[in-house]
């Protein structure tokens, strides 16, 4: 543990690459489990450590997705979301930007309305009891093609649930190009959401042009493969366009051999605006906090640089420009009074 730790824990953070299932607790996930024992998913939560050990990224899909078959319920989602939530307040994340991924759930026979007022009604819960404001990004499942993208794109634009900010696309890029989702972003797009697919994760730099130019992508989910192509790094910074940066998910996945080969620095050296996050933290063993302390090693961060980090990921967030000041203000005040102690 860093001597960073206990700065970090009370730094106010946003937090902008998460995935919804993805950051279900052991608790909950062995929960879960339990109420559907047809389920390969361990119900105790010390074996679900070993169960998320990932052999490759294909692996880590195929038990995302057997995580994902156990909310089956709107009342399953109502309660993941809120105790995603819990967790986040825990670590004084005021502000996420939470990945759901409404197709996986609406083809396994939940109501598309029940759906999007389970994740409404935790969102309510969670600004009120908690303190944590929650916004969405509607992701496409890349693995479940087009078809999965037109019911995306549906469900974002036609329901437009009140928390809904933004368009993604997650699940592998092998064999999964991103120019074929054009039309779904386009039609996203003009709906007024914001443009966040993955790219760049487990395929070459190449995706994330695409991403640019086919999607119109306004950030990019971990882009961690730019760092090979100088010119698209200058891109980045110059139309300032941020990476979501997730340095555990890296390693865990194995898209990224060593920690200490992560390409974080280089990003930063290039003038990349990043932001930091778990991605899928309990999967990954890891949380936000964690993360911070992870990118203070890779970047040589003082408590300073860290704010500077935590702000970085408010100005890359999709909240208003009042939004923004409001945590940047409250980030500025809590490192002045660490550093006055
Ligand atoms: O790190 C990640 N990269 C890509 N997709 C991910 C990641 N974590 C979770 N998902 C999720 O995988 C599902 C199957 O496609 C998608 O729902 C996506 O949100």
């Amino acid at each position: 543990m860093s001597e960073l730790r206990p700065f970090i824990a009370g730094l106010p953070k946003a937090e902008l690459h998460v995935h919804h299932v993805g950051s279900a607790s052991p608790r909950i996930v062995a929960e879960l489990a339990a109420r559907h024992p047809d389920s390969q998913v361990p119900t105790d939560p010390e074996a679900l450590v070993d169960y998320f050990v990932f052999t490759d990224f294909a692996h880590f899909i195929d038990v995302y997705l057997s995580v994902v078959d156990l909310v089956r319920t709107p009342e399953d989602v109502r309660l993941l979301t809120f105790e995603v939530a819990r967790d986040m307040a825990r670590q004084n994340i005021r502000y996420a930007e939470l990945t759901v991924t409404p197709f996986s759930s609406t083809r396994r026979g939940i109501d598309e309305k029940a759906f999007m007022d389970a994740i409404e009604d935790a969102r309510r819960a969670a600004e009120k009891e908690l303190g944590v404001v929650l916004r969405w990004i509607f992701d496409i499942p890349g693995e479940a093609g087009l078809e999965a993208a037109e019911e995306t794109c549906r469900l974002a634009v036609d329901l437009r649930p009140e928390g809904l900010v933004g368009f993604g696309l997650g699940g592998p890029e092998i064999g999964v190009p991103r120019p074929q989702f054009k039309p779904y972003f386009d039609r996203a797009r003009a709906a007024g959401l914001h443009s966040v697919p993955h790219a760049g994760e487990t395929t070459g730099p190449q995706t994330v042009w695409d991403a640019l130019t086919e999607l119109g992508a306004e950030r990019i989910g971990h882009g961690t493969s730019s760092v090979r192509d100088e010119r698209l790094l200058a891109h980045l910074a110059e139309h300032r366009i941020p990476l979501e940066v997730c340095p555990t998910s890296n390693i865990a996945t194995r898209a990224v051999a060593a920690m200490d080969e992560h390409p974080l620095r280089k990003m930063v050296e290039a003038g990349v605006l990043v932001s930091v996050n778990s991605d899928d933290p309990p999967m990954f063993g890891t949380d936000l906090n964690t993360e911070y302390e992870v990118a203070a090693r890779l970047l040589e961060l003082d408590a300073r640089g860290v704010a500077d980090l935590a702000k970085q990921a408010v100005e890359a967030s999709f909240l208003d420009f009042a939004g923004k000041s409001r945590i940047a203000a409250e980030i500025d005040a809590y490192t002045a009074a660490w550093l006055a102690r």
